[in-house]
């Protein structure tokens, strides 16, 4: 096969440049190594900042504009200045330029949020933090489920990577915060928080997956890709998605959705959409085993929403 990628022409994986986004595209390189036995030097990483990464002081909601993790990866994958983007798929818009083909999900890392708390802070649940705590966050999704459980507490605005999220709590500025426990593991925190049950804080759609692209009808790079892709994970990632999708959320709304494979093989999907802060929420489950369920599932919640909730999606 004249077609591999060798270290003279290597397959370009673009990624951004956080070190967690780093941390997941050497997990990618790995896969694609072992898969097809190459060179590590057959495959390079290609860093670049996103729009995301840079604006720090805002919330991204407040923005506007879309794709703010994605944009200029897709502009590298589109002129061919990379071959494949490695993304963390919870930061990916729901619906994707047909430019673009979501070619494998690697298997899923743990999808649940840890909960982690300065120091002197006595809490392993959001129940147990002290009253009018402040929980910073830059996740509508966890802002809505903290104030539906605990309305006494705060959820200001805490934005950055894992490593300046973890130092702004150091600082004082906040009792506790949420992270996802796939982030924290990628970074080798391993022993950093506490994990919440998703029964306890269900996690948002797509949590924890990793997705590499290519471009549509791009033969080689699908092919060469196709060997790292899950089909467990990829199945209940996509009725996630397609929950999310149903309401015209990204993952700036507040919505969880969280599918998985219950003992009998059959894929089960819970859902929750909020309003925005959180004082109203509509909750359920179902099972998922074709084309539309998830959907369906999205609409009948909407259905029984009360108005604060419904308001915010377009379905
Ligand atoms: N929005 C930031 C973001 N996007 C993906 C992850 C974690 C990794 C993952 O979910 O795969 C994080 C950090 C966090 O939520 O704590």
């Amino acid at each position: 096969m004249t077609d591999r990628p060798t270290p003279d022409h290597p397959l370009r994986l673009g990624t951004r440049a956080s070190p967690l986004a780093m941390a997941q595209a050497t997990q990618a390189v790995a896969a694609l190594v072992t898969a097809h036995g190459l060179d590590p030097a057959a495959l390079e990483i290609v860093p670049v900042t996103a729009t995301g990464d840079r604006i720090q002081d805002r919330a991204l909601a407040e923005v506007g504009g879309k794709a703010l993790w994605t944009r200029e990866l897709d502009a590298m994958l589109d002129a061919g200045v990379i071959d494949a983007a490695v993304h963390s798929l919870k930061d990916v818009e729901t619906i994707r330029d047909a430019r673009f083909a979501l070619a494998a999900m690697l298997p899923r890392a743990d999808a649940r949020d840890r909960l982690v708390v300065r120091e002197g802070v006595a809490a392993r649940t959001i129940a147990e933090l002290p009253p009018g705590a402040r929980l910073g966050t830059s996740s509508p999704r966890r802002a809505a489920q903290v104030r539906a459980l605990r309305p006494d507490l705060e959820t200001p605005l805490l934005r950055g990577n894992v490593a300046t999220r973890l130092a702004k709590l150091a600082a004082g500025d906040y009792e506790a915060t949420l992270l996802a426990a796939a982030g924290l593991e990628r970074l080798g925190m391993h022993d950093v928080g506490i994990v919440q049950p998703v029964e306890a804080l269900l996690p948002a759609a797509s949590q924890g997956a990793i997705g590499l692209e290519c471009r549509a009808g791009d033969a080689r790079v699908a092919a060469l890709l196709a060997p790292v892709d899950d089909a467990p994970t990829r199945r209940a990632v996509a009725a996630e998605r397609a929950f999310l999708a149903a309401l015209g959320g990204d993952c700036s709304s507040p919505v969880a959705a969280h599918a998985r494979f219950l003992a009998d093989g059959t894929l089960r999907l819970d859902g929750a959409i909020y309003s925005e802060d959180g004082g109203d929420h509509v909750a359920g489950d179902a099972p998922i085993a074709r084309d539309g369920d998830a959907a369906a599932l999205a609409q009948r919640l909407l259905a029984a929403a009360p108005g604060t909730v419904r308001r915010l999606f377009a379905a």
